[in-house]
């Protein structure tokens, strides 16, 4: 319940900042609902009786009460209906903007990789359009049982044992209840299955895999899985839809029998003359009122209800957010000693084993380390520890001897650079690709250029029809770089925040920076890559590079070989070729194969 306000004050808030005069002139329509609705029943009681007795002024009064009361009803909803789809609009656009920071800015990984993790944020946006009727939607229920009681009032009125009819009324709505219930159990249980089904529309649809679909000619085999997928997720839905009208249905008409009832016994109150004829027309009429008030209610509920099937998931969401941010100290300014993994071991969320096995590593400030290992060896998940998107799950590292936990995430992180395996492909203006590597400088031109320099990529600029102002992205009616190109465009964006003069890192990752290039141009580019980070090199930075070529991997001060997540070797080029094992033989055999 306390959650549920949260979020409530959270949307009213934001319903407020987006349009108070609007959102008063709705509060006012709605609350104003209940009278309305005792005025139309009066009036029908008053017109019926005074026209029976011939007062013709009664008769005027009752016409223009019921007249004015119809009009305001029919203009006001009208009103009340739009004001809410404009109101509920924009919070939703507000609403969802926070989500999206909020998820994209949790500086680990864990939560875009998992599917419990990522059902659970995919659903605060499913439920958005509810969450930001939150407030609507609790006011219109509170609006509804209000004009409810004033019709259970104007039934006992007329007979106290008219008020039974509102018994009725509870199992309409555990009916209702039990309905909504079987319907979002459907949903959830569907989530999965319909991100499957999507994923492999995709793949049929987005150009880089439906490439390979194509080739392996398996298009009409994942088109029918994905619809086998939907296929089950609908049966499921149809099922509980089916379930769902047959409880509501059964509800509904225990109701008409009870309205039935009533109106029996208004017939006997005539008949024995304890009741007016005016008294039996707003008997019909309130209890018809009645059934579409239940509704409201029910529906208010309903969507009450549905948007705090989201709120675990929000609340969920801001402290997992506040953990990741973890609070902490600064980055120190520049390295002196270097950083160390003590004993590290680590194992992703959902796996059975340990991908890393208590490494032991001492990586010194102002060297360049190379990460060599056969594919699954743990290069990458070293990087991302290195990185702090994940933590070991034992062990620890220390950076410069204070430990890296001890350090705020988003600090440690703006203290980075690097390149990852797979790396964006961003496609915008390119002076956007390459500037959002320091946002600060997105527009900053003579930046962009220096970092498209350094990175070696002047070629790549000098190709593209209006150089950094070209639209990258074929599906954009833009240029499409070839994936060489851009690999070195993410080098360049790897780069702004040095060249733009900011703090140099302490740390630069490069994740098989390289390996959509060939061979020579890997060589080039890595050693005018190694130049262009030397400022940073000075400052103790460590640079820690993960590649396959070992012509490449020759020119780091050092070479950590991993094998199966220990590790086996570690020196300096000329120790590893001296020691004879497994890097020298593999790199004799690559120099074979180039010569
Ligand atoms: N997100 C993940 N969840 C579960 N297991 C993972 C995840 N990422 C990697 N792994 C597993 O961890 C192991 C090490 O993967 P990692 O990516 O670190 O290897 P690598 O040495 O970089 O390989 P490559 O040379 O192929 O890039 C592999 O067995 C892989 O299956």
């Amino acid at each position: 319940m306390t959650e549920w306000l949260g979020l409530l004050r959270h949307v009213t808030r934001l319903t407020v900042r987006a349009d108070r005069r609007a959102a008063t002139v709705l509060c006012a329509l709605m609350i104003g609902q209940a009278g309305v609705i005792a005025a139309v029943g009066l009036s029908q009681r008053w017109l019926v009786d005074s026209s029976a007795a011939h007062q013709v002024a009664a008769v005027v009064g009752a016409v223009a009460l019921g007249a004015a009361a119809y009009g305001i009803s029919a203009g006001a909803g009208r009103v009340q209906s739009n004001l809410t789809i404009y109101l509920v609009g924009r919070v939703r656009m507000a609403f969802n903007g926070g989500i999206q920071q909020a998820v994209s800015s949790i500086p680990t990984i864990t939560h875009v990789e998992y599917g419990p993790y990522i059902n659970r944020w995919d659903r605060i946006f499913k439920n958005s359009q509810s969450i930001s009727a939150m407030p609507w939607a609790t006011l219109d229920a509170a609006a509804a049982v209000v004009s409810l009681a004033v019709t259970i009032g104007l039934l006992g009125w007329v007979s106290p044992a008219l008020c039974l009819l509102a018994l009725l009324a509870v199992p309409v709505f555990l009916a209702s209840r039990h309905a909504d219930r079987l319907l979002r159990e459907a949903r959830d249980a569907s989530l999965e299955i319909l991100r499957q089904e999507q994923r492999l529309h995709e793949l049929c649809v987005e150009p880089e895999p439906a490439k390979e679909v194509m080739l392996a000619g398996s298009g009409a085999t994942l088109s029918r899985r994905a619809s086998e997928l939907w296929d089950a997720a609908a049966a499921r839905e149809t099922g509980a839809r089916l379930r769902a009208a047959a409880y509501s249905t059964g509800a509904w008409l225990l109701y008409a029998a009870g309205v039935a009832a009533a109106l029996v016994v208004v017939a006997d109150l005539i008949r024995s003359g304890r009741t007016t004829v005016g008294a039996a027309v707003m008997v019909v009429s309130l209890a018809t009122q009645l059934q579409s008030q239940l509704r409201t209610v029910l529906t208010s509920l309903n969507n009450v209800a549905e948007a705090g099937q989201a709120v675990a998931h929000y609340s969920w969401l801001r402290r997992y957010a506040a953990e990741a941010a973890r609070p902490g100290a600064p980055a120190p300014a520049a390295l002196t000693r270097g950083i160390t993994l003590h004993d590290v071991r680590f194992r992703y969320p959902t796996a059975e084993r340990d991908v890393l096995h208590g490494v032991n590593l001492h990586l010194p400030a102002g060297s360049t380390i190379a990460v060599v290992g056969t594919n699954g060896a743990g290069k990458s998940t070293l990087i991302k520890l290195l990185t702090g998107v994940y933590e070991p799950t034992a062990g620890h590292i220390t950076v410069d001897d204070e430990p890296l936990s001890g350090i705020a995430r988003s600090r440690w992180q703006a203290s980075l650079s690097g390149v990852f395996q797979d790396f964006a492909r961003i496609r915008l203006l390119a002076r956007e690709t390459v500037g959002v590597g320091d946002v600060r400088h997105v527009r900053d031109r003579p930046t962009v250029e220096a970092a498209v320099g350094r990175a070696g990529a002047t070629d790549v600029l000098a190709g593209l029809p209006q150089r950094l102002d070209t639209q990258l992205g074929a599906a954009f009616g833009g240029v499409e770089p070839s994936l060489g190109q851009w690999q070195r465009l993410a080098l360049a964006r790897s780069l702004m925040r040095e060249v733009a003069g900011d703090r140099p890192p302490l740390c630069v990752v490069l994740d098989e920076p390289t390996a959509a290039l060939d061979p020579l141009a890997e060589h080039d580019l890595f050693q005018h890559f190694v130049e262009q980070v030397r400022a940073a090199t000075r400052q103790g930075a460590v640079t820690v590079l993960v590649s396959h070529r070992f012509t490449t991997v020759r020119m780091a001060d050092l070479i950590v070989v991993l094998e199966d997540g220990r590790i086996a070797e570690f020196g300096s080029h000329a120790e590893l070729m001296a020691a004879g094992r497994g890097y020298a033989e593999l790199y004799r055999l690559q120099e074979r194969a180039y010569r």
